[in-house]
């Protein structure tokens, strides 16, 4: 069997913090940044690492990319211990910090992938060709010679996944990748980034705050709260385990007063004077095949769509449950 591509087991970091208390005196606090994550993801996956501000996911991202050194656990990257192997590891990956330039400010573009390709020993044919790929993918051709720092935001973000992606990396870990960025934009990149994972068969490890990117780029999510694993799995299982529900419209043939009693379900809404009735019901309960049966006996059904469950509700509602159950095993350990 092969190793997976990221091997992470009981990773930890601590901060330790210190603060003044009182004229002369200082207290040190130790934050647990990471506290114990294990996990693992295989060639060619794309996972959606997210989390609260202040969860752990830029430490952990530093722990894989070898920047930051773990309190304690093992840490695997393409293979390599990422702080011993840093240099080696660096030919291996591809990383993408949204809030932060990797490029030269005052270089353009074409300069600062000459310089990349010249680190990376890359041979010339071989970069260039991936170079006019990239350029051609990401549109980047109209400022290729403008230094970085006058280019725009979603300019400079192109750039610098050009020149994550110009050694063609295993895995690409983006850091906030569409922060800021207008809506056409991102999904420009998101379409590419797709792209690149099918052609490429590049590994795709994403934080961010923004579920479309989550729902568009990743068939598995990681949610860190406080450091620690609040669930790993797909996202409509994570939407199951907290108990979000799916919405069925039903649009009728002719207007019926109430569906209220379909077993299963929960009235949203009547409108349309009883043309369009909106039912709640949550994939435990019943089935949209039991439920247009039930309504199949009052009513004549013209049309119906199914409305999946707010994604940013179901993270938000999974924090609130972990750290519930987080105040619970403190207040019983206390
Ligand atoms: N260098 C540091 N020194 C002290 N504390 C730190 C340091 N870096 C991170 N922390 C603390 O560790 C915790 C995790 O921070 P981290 O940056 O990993 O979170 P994050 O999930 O990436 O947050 P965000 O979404 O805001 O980027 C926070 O409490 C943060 O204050």
């Amino acid at each position: 069997m092969t190793e997976p591509i990221i091997d992470v087991h009981d990773l930890r970091r601590e901060f330790t913090v210190r603060s003044p208390a009182g004229r002369l005196r200082r207290t040190r606090t130790v934050v647990p940044a990471v506290d114990g994550l294990t996990f693992a993801l295989e060639t060619g996956s794309a996972t959606g690492y997210i989390g609260a501000n202040g969860a752990g996911k830029s430490t952990t991202i530093k722990m894989l990319t070898g920047i930051l050194v773990p309190t304690s656990g093992t840490v695997r990257t393409c293979e390599l211990d990422p702080v011993r192997r840093r240099k080696v590891l660096a030919r291996r990956i591809g990383v993408v910090f949204g809030q932060r330039t990797q490029l030269w400010w005052d270089l353009p573009l074409r300069e600062s992938f000459r310089t990349l390709a010249a680190i990376h020993r890359l041979e010339d044919r071989a970069w260039q060709a991936r170079r006019d790929e990239l350029v051609d993918r990401l549109d980047l051709g109209t400022f290729l010679d403008t230094p970085v720092r006058q280019l725009s935001l979603g300019q400079r973000i192109r750039g610098e996944i050009a020149a994550a992606l110009l050694h063609s990396p295993r895995l690409l870990i983006l850091d906030e990748p569409t922060i800021g960025l207008d809506v056409l934009s991102k999904e420009r990149l998101r379409v590419f980034l797709s792209e690149q994972r099918d052609l490429h068969g590049t590994t795709l490890l994403l934080t961010t705050h923004d579920m479309d990117d989550v729902q568009r780029l990743t068939e598995r999510i990681i949610v860190v709260d406080h450091g620690r694993m609040a669930y790993d799995g797909t996202l409509p299982g994570l939407a199951a385990r907290v108990g979000a529900e799916r919405v069925m419209v039903l649009d009728l043939v002719d207007p019926v007063a109430s569906l209220e009693g379909v077993p299963g379900t929960r009235v949203v809404a009547v409108e349309s004077d009883g043309l369009r009735h909106r039912l709640a019901f949550g994939p435990e309960q019943t089935t949209a095949g039991a439920i247009l049966e039930a309504v199949g006996t009052r009513g004549q059904v013209r049309d119906l769509t199914i409305e999946e469950p707010d994604i940013e509700d179901v993270v938000r509602r999974l924090y609130r449950a972990h750290s519930y159950h987080d105040h619970q095993q403190q207040a019983r350990r206390s």
